[in-house]
């Protein structure tokens, strides 16, 4: 790029800066010394290859969203949270919300994650061990208590039956009262990564295909604030892959679901603003940060070439972080805030938009009240101490960040055509569907795990307290216990409002349902009213199994 088009770009971010709105905050350094909120090339001189990395809040966005980076908003406190009952996981949101958390993210309990009930003979000793157990809306009324859900951004982790959880979820908002089409949240619903990693489905692809493409129509006409998918490449990495895998896979997947809301007849422009997305920040500094100015650029361009996009909003790659569950250790779990801290920081520096950052137990067991107000903390110093959010992007022009994030970029490139090619249609969708079926993806991941793991063993990759440094005066820890009491009384409970509720009503919602499965409508009005009527999380997802059958991955070697 040219010096005048330099000069050019600066004074158009230059003004779309002064005009937006900034946080009344010091945006000088610890010294006092004056900085500017983003800087760039020197005055006067040509930067061959200037336009990939830009300005702010303009197209390809390598250096994040908005103009005034996070001087204008900082991002989402956004702690994952769940475990016991709903009472239980209610107090938690309560202190998390207290101690300054920005909004909820709920984790849900195995049996919920598989659709069924804590009542269901495959629950038994499940029942609120990794999550809270959600059983039906009468739950997600308990989950939310005191916390209106109109006024609080609120994410769930759940895929395989995101869809009858969400229902329930809008069930406890209608009974609060609130105006549903101003609900502001995130669903996960990414099915494709439960096949490529998490393994969390219930039926074949189509069908869950076919439920998120009557979610993704119900929300861009109904709650056009609500984000239905969360396309994730967590847990693609946490299965091992490598940070390009990741990113590749995840924006693939992506592609997918724009294909999906293509396919439906749906405006690009209305629907891809409710994709949003979910990384890992795994422990490699530069790298992470480099994939995520990555994530931006690859998904804007594509969208904007490939599918048509034209509004700001449908060219923005928004994203969630994690900080790396799989570089904590059980040896020295302590060091575990340094990792985590450094992840976050990483998380920062690319721009993230919302933030979740591990406790120092999560190894072992789901964190203590203790661990949990120490993550949260964690990302309080980064946000109030270290001065990172006074300048948008400040590692952009750095040769090595930018030299990683242009490697990491054609790497995903290529996997990109690699999956192309598996579908022999020209389609990111029919490549998937056949890559996962030929375990294509899960073996490449496999292989990539295999790989990091020889080297820990070789000794060429070093984790302190592992392989290194290894001599310790640290004493165990306390950690927190999820009683079996908490299944015993879901179970009752669950039985009794079983017996209290209008069986009847039951019946003639869950029929409506199969009946719409079967003609081809929208499912998510009967689906909405089964909910009303308090059938269950098993019950729904029951009726849908018996009509669509279930999903065994195939064995392979
Ligand atoms: C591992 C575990 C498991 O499986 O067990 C999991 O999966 S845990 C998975 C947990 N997953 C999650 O928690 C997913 C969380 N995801 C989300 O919260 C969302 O999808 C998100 C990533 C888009 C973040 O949404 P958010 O509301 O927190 O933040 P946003 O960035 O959208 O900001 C909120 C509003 O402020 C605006 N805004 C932000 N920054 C600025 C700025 N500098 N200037 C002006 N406006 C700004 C945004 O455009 C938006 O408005 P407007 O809306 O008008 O544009």
């Amino acid at each position: 790029m040219d010096a005048a088009e330099i000069h050019a770009g600066r004074e158009r971010w230059q003004r779309r800066y002064d005009a937006a709105r900034k946080r009344d905050a010091d945006f000088t350094t610890l010294s006092g010394a004056p900085v500017d909120p983003v800087y760039g090339p020197p005055e006067g001189a040509d930067h061959p290859g200037f336009e990939r990395i830009g300005w702010p809040g303009e197209f390809p966005y390598t250096r994040g969203l908005h103009p005034t980076g996070y001087r204008g908003r900082t991002w989402t406190i956004r702690q994952f949270a769940g475990f016991g009952n709903a009472r239980q996981t209610n107090e938690r949101y309560k202190m998390i919300l207290a101690a300054g958390g920005g909004g909820l993210s709920v984790a849900f309990d195995m049996p919920t994650l598989m659709g069924r009930d804590s009542d269901e003979p495959e629950a038994l000793g499940e029942v609120g061990h990794c999550g809270v157990a959600i059983d039906s809306a009468a739950d997600m009324d308990v989950l939310f208590e005191g916390i209106p859900l109109q006024d609080v951004t609120t994410s769930m982790t759940i895929s395989g039956p995101a869809v009858p959880v969400f229902v329930m979820y809008l069930v406890a908002a209608e009974r609060q009262g609130a105006d549903l089409s101003k609900l502001d949240g995130t669903l996960q619903t990414d099915i494709f990564k439960e096949y490529i990693a998490q393994k969390e489905w219930l039926f074949e692809p189509q069908p869950h295909l076919r439920l998120i493409g009557d979610l993704m129509e119900y929300c861009a006409a109904e709650i056009p604030k609500y984000k239905p998918l969360s396309v994730s490449g967590y847990h693609i990495r946490e299965a091992g892959s490598t940070a390009a895998q990741e990113l590749a896979y995840t924006l693939a997947d992506g592609f997918g679901y724009v294909e999906l809301g293509l396919s439906r007849g749906l405006d690009v422009n209305t629907f891809a603003p409710g994709l949003s997305f979910f990384f890992d920040a795994h422990v490699d500094f530069f790298e992470e940060i480099a994939k995520f100015r990555a994530a931006r650029r690859i998904w804007a361009r594509h969208l904007r070439d490939d599918y048509g996009a034209t509004s700001e909003k449908a060219l923005w790659l928004k994203f969630h972080t994690q900080t790396a569950g799989v570089s904590l250790t059980a040896q020295q779990p302590v060091n575990n805030v340094v990792r985590t801290a450094v992840e976050a920081l990483a998380a920062v520096l690319g721009g993230t938009n919302s933030l979740h950052t591990n406790a120092l137990d999560e190894t072992l067991a789901l964190p203590t009240d203790e661990s949990a107000e120490i993550a949260l903390r964690t990302q309080q110093v980064i946000m109030e101490e270290t001065g990172v959010v006074n300048v948008a992007d400040p590692l952009g022009g750095s040769w090595y960040v930018e030299a990683l994030t242009d490697r990491i970029e054609a790497e995903a490139e290529e996997i990109f055509t690699r999956i192309r090619e598996l579908g022999h249609d020209g389609s990111i969708t029919a490549g998937i569907l056949r890559g996962i079926e030929d375990g294509w993806f899960t073996a490449n991941i496999a292989e990539a795990a295999f790989a990091y793991q020889q080297a820990v063993e070789k000794g060429a990759k070093r984790v302190v307290g592992v392989n290194a440094h290894t001599g310790t005066v640290a004493k165990e820890l306390e950690i927190l216990r999820v009683s079996h009491e908490v299944e015993e009384t879901q179970r009752r409970d669950l039985i009794n409002r079983k017996a209290n509720r209008d069986g009847v009503r039951v019946k003639a919602a869950l029929e409506q349902l199969i009946s719409v499965a079967r003609t081809g409508g929208n499912m998510i009005p009967a689906m909405l009213e089964a909910a009303r009527a308090e059938a269950t999380l098993g019950e729904i997802c029951g009726v849908l199994k018996s009509e669509w059958g279930i999903y065994r991955e195939p064995p392979r070697f």
